[in-house]
């Protein structure tokens, strides 16, 4: 595998379900070995895109890889795992009885590190599963997917009911096993403050299409933050050149999020802004011009032969 070497790669991926378009015209890429945040208000079509990378739909129009092949080829499935916002488990079925059948499905199945996860919730490994808390089945769900030894975790706001303490803990888990082993996450999640110090890449969907999406430092370093006191309504005038992503008054004061097109200058402030910053500016401004940063273009001529084509 050569650095850069991607783990995802969608070209014109779009969804159409009854109601209308749910992803349009969505590419992108996630280089192998990054964690990665993906972001985007309600409906904005996560949660589409990642049952379409784990083959549970099927797209409409364009296509995805996963390290080159497409999601239901058998390669792909080996090496993937998914975790969906329902925890599809068998209620009947104990915790050892639930592991047991993740040892018997997966090849490279480590139930030492299955074990480990469902040790330091003490959930019992005789309990069944239908008689587990939201957050313990949660933590069932996680054991399996780890265990499987994924090179690609695909996560579905996967934390959503687990307490303060358990989610630190199992993003401690998360970002070990993904040094150690060099597994590709790509995760969705609203809680932007927990991603700074664990994501190093970014997808921001909004509108069903790609609006901001790349590493997360050369994400930071295109823009500049910038504070300075109110003139008028909006930007101050000799700001008005630079690419603006948002701008915001309050009181006396003025906060703009830019891509700067040359030299800063002025009597302002003017910072890197952090991730979520940089985030919610994104969020709150449907309209601002997309960001996708080179290592996450995709160029036709490069693109995996296993894909599916529409
Ligand atoms: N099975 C379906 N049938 C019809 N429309 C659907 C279906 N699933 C999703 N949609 C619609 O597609 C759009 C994207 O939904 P999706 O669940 O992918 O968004 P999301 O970004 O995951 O949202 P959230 O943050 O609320 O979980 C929404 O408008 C949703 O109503």
């Amino acid at each position: 595998m050569y650095a850069g070497e991607p783990a995802i790669e969608a070209y014109g991926l779009g969804m159409r379900y009854r109601r209308g378009w749910a992803l349009r015209d969505c590419s992108f890429r996630l280089p192998v070995g990054r964690i990665c945040g993906l972001v985007g208000p309600n409906g904005a079509g996560k949660t589409t895109l990642l049952n379409i990378a784990a083959h549970v739909l099927e797209p409409t129009q364009g296509s995805i890889s996963l390290f080159g092949e497409a999601p239901g080829s058998a390669e792909a499935g080996r090496r993937t795992a998914f975790l969906a916002q329902e925890k599809p488990l068998f209620r009947r079925f104990t915790v050892a009885e639930t592991l047991r059948l993740g040892r018997e499905l997966n090849p490279g199945w480590d139930q030492r590190a299955a074990e480990d996860i469902i040790r330091a919730g003490n959930v019992p490994f005789e309990a069944k599963i239908g008689t587990l808390s939201g957050g313990q089945r949660t933590r069932v769900a996680i054991a399996l997917a780890f265990g499987k030894r994924p090179d690609l975790l695909l996560l579905d706001e996967p934390m959503s009911d687990l307490d303060p303490v358990v989610r630190h803990e199992i993003m401690g888990i998360l970002l070990a096993e993904a040094a150690e082993h060099g597994t590709t996450v790509l995760m969705s999640t609203h809680v932007l403050a927990e991603l700074e110090n664990v994501c190093d890449y970014l997808v921001v969907v909004s509108g069903g299409g790609v609006r901001l999406a790349g590493d997360v430092d050369e994400l930071k370093s295109v823009h500049t933050l910038i504070t300075g006191a109110r003139e008028g309504d909006g930007l101050p005038v000799a700001l008005g050149h630079h690419a603006l992503v948002e701008s915001r008054t309050s009181g006396r004061q003025f906060t703009a999020l830019v891509r700067p097109e040359g030299p800063v200058i002025g009597p302002w402030e003017t910072d890197t802004p952090n991730m979520e910053e940089l985030l919610l500016a994104y969020l709150r401004s449907p309209d601002a011009p997309p960001l996708i940063t080179p290592t996450a273009q995709v160029h036709r001529q490069g693109f995996g032969t296993g894909a599916v084509a529409a």
